[in-house]
């Protein structure tokens, strides 16, 4: 089906050398998308520009995620209909692989939301992670005590997502070890900027975890524990994170208060709120949609038991469960094509010496924006055994 090139493209020429250095167009759904050199030598990232055939018009879009940093020379294809791979040469392997999300389902809800073009960077990881654990339940009922005792005796298995929030600090806590102690503005613009996986007003203060905090745990092959209000727990379930969900609750009202009280951190007033608050918590956590597990925290060391099961940590091993990860390096001279729910790319090298060819199946991808993109599977092609595959070397 042949299509007479129209004369706004010549006219948009001009646009394209905003960009410096390489850059890169891709047509998905009637949209091409220009992916090109730093945006203005300040913050060094690569940048987008998007031109909507239907209307002959550039857009700006709204760019959301960690975007990556600008590199001599990338290529681009897109996958899987929504997105566009980027491939930067010459990176290291958790740099290299970079998903930008055009019609996700996050995009179309986040271009609802910004009433503009969308576009969201994701990093592309090799390895699915482990699952984040989701702790919740009301104030002072004991989710802090039983994430320390989880922290302390798999110290290499666990990391706590350190949330934000615009609460004072209580005497014993450490900015970003317990939370990262914010002003309400600059955390306000964080979550506008799409910043946060998820954020909530919890008595009378902004709290919300941010995309970066759940990654490097996970990052590090650790995995997560997050503790979050309930609301901020319905915003995990219904985001791209796949995690387990546990819900604490107490033995009784009155003990709830008794424990609070003990504490000893908050004002009157401020417990008071809590309690308020601790009611509706209580029936919102017994939501079956919602928690995969309840735990009752009456005698403390019989409730971590049993978290101990359902996180199947009855061996008592502290075990790290690092991703496992091919050490790729994609050099400049590389092509990439796409076949199926496969992208090969082949990779030249000096003359007289083989080429590497990695095939990245692309069918089973994790998570995505506002996170990373997980379960990249890639593996490099063995040319000189690999009689089968058909692809002569070079
Ligand atoms: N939605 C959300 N809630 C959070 C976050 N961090 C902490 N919370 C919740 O905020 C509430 C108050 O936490 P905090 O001020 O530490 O008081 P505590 O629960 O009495 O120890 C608790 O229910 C926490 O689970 C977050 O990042 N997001
Ligand atoms: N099972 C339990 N029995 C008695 N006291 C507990 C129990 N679990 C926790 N506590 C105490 O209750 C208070 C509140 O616990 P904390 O972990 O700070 O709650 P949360 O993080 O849910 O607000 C703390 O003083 C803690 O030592």
């Amino acid at each position: 089906m042949g299509e007479e090139a129209p004369e706004y493209l010549l006219e948009g020429l001009d646009e394209f050398s905003v960009f410096q250095g390489n850059q890169t167009s891709n047509i998905v759904g009637g949209k091409i998308y220009v992916v090109g050199g730093s945006e203005d030598g300040v913050n060094n990232s690569i940048s987008v520009k998007v031109f909507d055939r239907s209307t002959g018009e550039w857009l700006v879009p709204t760019v959301l995620g960690v975007r990556p940093t600008s590199c001599k020379l990338h290529s681009a294809i897109p996958v899987n209909e929504d997105r566009i791979l980027l491939l930067k040469s010459n990176s290291a392997p958790d740099d290299c692989f970079w998903f930008l999300e055009v019609d996700t389902r996050f995009v179309k809800e986040q271009k609802k939301v910004f009433g503009t073009e969308v576009v969201a960077w994701s990093k592309g990881v090799q390895g699915a992670g482990p699952k984040p654990v989701v702790i919740s339940g009301p104030s002072g009922v004991g989710k802090g005590t039983l994430i320390s005792k989880l922290m302390r005796q798999f110290p290499s298995t666990f990391g706590f997502s350190v949330s934000h929030t615009t609460r004072a600090p209580r005497e014993k806590e450490v900015h970003g070890v317990h939370y990262y102690f914010t002003e309400r503005s600059k955390m306000e613009n964080d979550i506008r900027e799409g910043k946060f996986l998820e954020s909530a007003s919890v008595h009378g203060n902004l709290y919300g975890t941010s995309i970066e905090a759940v990654e490097a745990v996970t990052d590090s092959g650790k995995r997560c524990l997050l503790d979050i209000d309930v609301q901020g727990a319905r915003s995990v379930r219904a985001s791209s994170l796949e995690a387990i969900f546990i819900f604490i609750c107490p033995p009784s009202f009155e003990e709830l208060e008794k424990r609070l009280r003990a504490r000893g951190t908050e004002t009157e007033e401020q417990v008071q709120k809590r309690l308020r608050n601790a009611k509706a918590e209580i029936d919102q956590g017994k939501s079956p949609d919602l928690f995969d597990h309840i735990l009752v925290n009456d005698d403390l060391e019989k409730c971590y038991e049993d978290l101990q099961k359902i996180l199947g940590l009855e061996d008592n091993a502290d075990a790290v469960s690092y991703p496992t990860s091919e050490d790729i390096r994609v050099t400049d001279f590389h092509a990439v094509s796409t076949r199926d729910q496969k992208v090969l790319i082949h990779c030249g090298t000096e003359q007289g010496m083989t080429p590497t060819i990695y095939e990245l199946d692309v069918s089973s991808l994790k998570g995505g924006a506002p996170g990373r993109t997980r379960g990249l599977n890639i593996h490099g092609i063995d040319l000189s055994t690999d009689v089968q595959s058909g692809i002569n070397p070079v």
